[in-house]
């Protein structure tokens, strides 16, 4: 894939439209984000922000009835185009999902997988320095030191999901989506998700789906609020500094949702 400068942003959707079939479940989206910073997608269940956040690394492809329109543009090359492979996207925009969703494969090889596939040639010893480093950058390395043989499904849930974020960024993404990472957790793993998604940020532009009106107010930079529309279309409805739109809203609809009137 063929990249250029993409002004200041680390990826933008225009005009961007996603059908299942027939039914349009988003429509006209014009999203731009920043790079290094963490963008939370907010919005009552259904209006789309699960649909949205795929799009960005060509994950609805995997979805037969799913079609989008518009652009979604990534170093200036809108990565629909029919010259873009779609694996090469999603090595360069990570995922982490709602459950987590480790390999059954041991702790070890869930993060060296990552770096294989980015073509690591270095020995066992240089391997072994990059999975403790992608552990440690996950802050997950001193849970599982002793036992990097053991299957990652044996740990724990919120060590699953840190796991699963060491695998991600072993990869070197540029940028991560994450479809509400800590909402299969305890409050605990939670919070600690949510610290180690301030310190990706310094390497990461982060997009971050939630459900949790806190965790959106605390965690990120940017908010993304959504709705849905009479035809059942999600649509965007306000985009701003999270500080803003938590503070001093725009919308009428975005103040209603953000002090629990309706979704
Ligand atoms: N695979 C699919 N096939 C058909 N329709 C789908 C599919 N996935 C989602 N939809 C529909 O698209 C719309 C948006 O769904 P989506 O999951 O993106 O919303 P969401 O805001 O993330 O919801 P939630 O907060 O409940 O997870 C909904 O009407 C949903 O029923």
């Amino acid at each position: 894939m063929t990249t250029h400068p993409n002004g200041d942003f680390a990826i933008e959707a225009r005009d961007l439209n996603i059908f299942y079939g027939q039914f349009r479940a988003v429509k006209n989206i014009d999203l731009q984000f920043r790079p290094r910073q963490i963008t939370a997608l907010i919005g009552p269940s259904g209006c789309g922000k699960s649909t949205v956040l795929r799009a960005f690394n060509r994950m609805n492809d995997l979805i037969p009835s799913a079609r989008a329109e518009g652009e979604i543009l990534f170093h200036g090359k809108n990565i629909y185009d029919d010259d873009v492979d779609p694996v090469e996207v999603r090595r360069r925009v990570g995922m982490v999902f709602q459950k987590p969703n480790p390999f059954p494969k041991t702790i070890y090889e869930n993060v060296a997988w990552g770096a294989r596939i980015n073509g690591f040639k270095g020995n066992k010893a240089d391997m072994d320095a990059l999975v403790e480093q992608t552990l440690r950058d996950a802050a997950v390395w001193d849970e599982v030191k002793d036992k990097l043989g053991q299957s990652g499904l044996s740990l724990s849930g919120g060590q699953q999901q840190r796991l699963c974020i060491a695998r991600t960024i072993a990869i070197r993404p540029e940028i991560i989506l994450m479809d509400e990472p800590a909402s299969a957790l305890d409050p605990i793993s939670t919070l600690r998700i949510e610290e180690l998604i301030q310190e990706l940020k310094q390497n990461y532009t982060i997009l971050i789906v939630t459900h949790n009106m806190q965790q959106a107010a605390r965690a990120s930079d940017f908010t993304a609020f959504f709705n849905m529309d009479s035809d059942r279309a999600g649509y965007l409805v306000e985009y701003g500094p999270t500080s803003d739109l938590f503070t001093n809203p725009k919308n009428e609809l975005t103040e209603q949702y953000i002090t629990g009137r309706f979704g």
